[in-house]
């Protein structure tokens, strides 16, 4: 079990933050097998890997497995998020953001979200010859989110909103010690301050749809005070809007922004798929005048582009690893799981198995053309009752920001090694840089 204490946490983040993860996970499995013990954060830990695996954890009751997440998200998003929830709670919570999630709600925002996009790009791309891709991306999706969930147009109060954001988010990870001065103080005291605002945006869309000047779907916040139980009552207390509106900006906008930036790095390094890219998506804008918004017709057509997205999520997917814990003794694979011991799975190195993806380190969007997805093999958005609900959230505006970036611009990267590491979400030492041209 290495060290007490320490055992193997150390080695594993080191890994991690050197983009060897999936190496490190690789020897353990080659020298102990697809079950095996560890220490990881002081807390006893079984290592589960492969296909069974990922569908065990993933449609495990949660009577047996619960969700785990760091004490510091709890104490900063508040206890009613999602990610705390479980049995009925989980299920009424998670169906009321779907309701709002869905592509049959969401393909009316298509064009909110290009608009967002294209002012990002007439603040943040044109005109510049070099731009840093990551921070960008992040500026991009936190924007997005501000829009659509939180319905708060560009202006001071969304300023205000994405600077205790990125405050809130520093003290995610960072060790839950409630000490002036330390980040995740700061962090708690953006968060009082976020949620304060984001009570107020409650009463303001609560007085509107009393009077009727917005439509009930007109962003998260509005449809969840308008989802209602059979007797009338509201099916989300205020603390429960506030605590998962926090949550889904921080689940929502660092995983879609890291895609994004490997997507620019792939189609910069990667001329062929480049070009398939190009005539898709120069097709969809010929076909209609720059000033017209894309629409989800216009995104049903971006097949190669998503295939594209998707085998970048396959290769370098943004969450490496998860963890649950031991709700009660459990056995599996032949061996006893006593109750309080962690479960970490890295269920993306499905990924880089053979019988599932052949020839697995060459990147080939086409495979998704032939390949009918194996069950619990891409599990970039996770899968069973905790899947990620924001998956069409993320086609959207990954769609939508590929299209712009190819029919706008041509780029290369600025520097051959563009090294990451994963802390835990995959981070570029220099924030990828490339040089940006407009195309004639
Ligand atoms: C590339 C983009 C994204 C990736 C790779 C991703 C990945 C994931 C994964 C793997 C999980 C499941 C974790 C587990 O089972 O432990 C998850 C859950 C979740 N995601 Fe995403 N996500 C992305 C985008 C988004 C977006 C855009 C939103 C919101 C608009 C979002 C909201 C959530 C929420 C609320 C959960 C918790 C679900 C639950 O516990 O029922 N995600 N995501």
């Amino acid at each position: 079990m290495g060290i007490p204490i320490v055992g193997q946490s150390l080695s594993l983040l080191q890994a991690m933050r050197a983009n060897k993860g999936e190496q490190w996970i690789q020897e353990r499995i080659k020298k102990y097998g697809p079950i095996s013990k560890l220490n990881v954060f002081g807390t006893p830990t079984v290592l589960l890997h492969g296909q069974a695996a990922n569908k065990f954890i993933y449609t495990c009751d949660s009577n047996i497995l619960a969700n785990k997440q760091p004490e510091s998200i709890k104490r900063i998003c508040g206890e009613r998020n999602l990610l705390e929830l479980s049995g009925e709670d989980h299920r009424r919570v998670r169906g009321a953001l779907v309701s709002f999630l869905k592509p049959e709600v969401l393909k009316q925002y298509v064009g909110k979200m290009d608009e967002e996009t294209r002012m990002h790009l007439q603040m943040h791309w044109h005109g510049k010859h070099q731009v840093q891709v990551e921070p960008l991306m992040k500026t991009l999706t936190f924007n997005i989110i501000c829009s659509l969930i939180f319905g708060i147009e560009r202006g001071t109060r969304r300023e205000v909103l994405v600077q205790l954001f990125k405050s809130l988010i520093e003290g995610v990870l960072s060790v839950p010690i409630n000490l002036p001065f330390t980040r995740f103080n700061h962090s708690l005291q953006s968060s009082a301050k976020a949620k304060a605002i984001i009570m107020d945006l409650i009463r303001e869309k609560r007085v509107a749809l009393e009077e009727q000047r917005t439509s009930p779907q007109q962003d998260l916040i509005t449809c969840l005070i308008k989802i209602r139980n059979e007797d009338g009552s509201a099916l989300l207390s205020d603390e429960e809007i506030v605590h998962n509106c926090i949550i889904v900006m921080i689940a929502g906008h660092d995983t879609s922004s890291i895609l994004l930036t490997f997507l620019v790095k792939r189609l910069a390094e990667d001329p062929s798929v480049l070009a398939a890219v190009v005539h898709e998506q120069e097709e969809i804008a010929h076909s209609k005048s720059n000033e017209e918004l894309l629409t989800w017709d216009n995104l049903s057509k971006m097949k190669y582009t998503w295939r594209v997205a998707m085998e970048t999520l396959r290769m370098t997917p943004p969450v490496f690893c998860s963890f649950r814990t031991a709700v009660k003794d459990f056995e599996y694979g032949g061996y006893l799981i006593p109750k309080g011991w962690q479960i970490i799975w890295a269920a993306c190195m499905t990924h880089m198995d053979e019988t599932i993806f052949p020839d697995p380190s060459k990147f080939d969007p086409t495979r998704f053309e032939q390949q009918k997805l194996t069950p619990y093999g891409l599990v970039a958005f996770g899968g069973g009752p905790r899947m990620c609900p924001g998956n069409e959230f993320t086609r959207i505006e990954t769609l939508t920001m590929i299209h712009h970036l190819v029919t706008l611009f041509t780029w290369k990267l600025s520097s051959k090694d563009n090294p990451f590491s994963r802390d835990p979400l995959p981070v570029f030492k220099e924030g990828l840089p490339i040089q940006i041209e407009p195309k004639k």
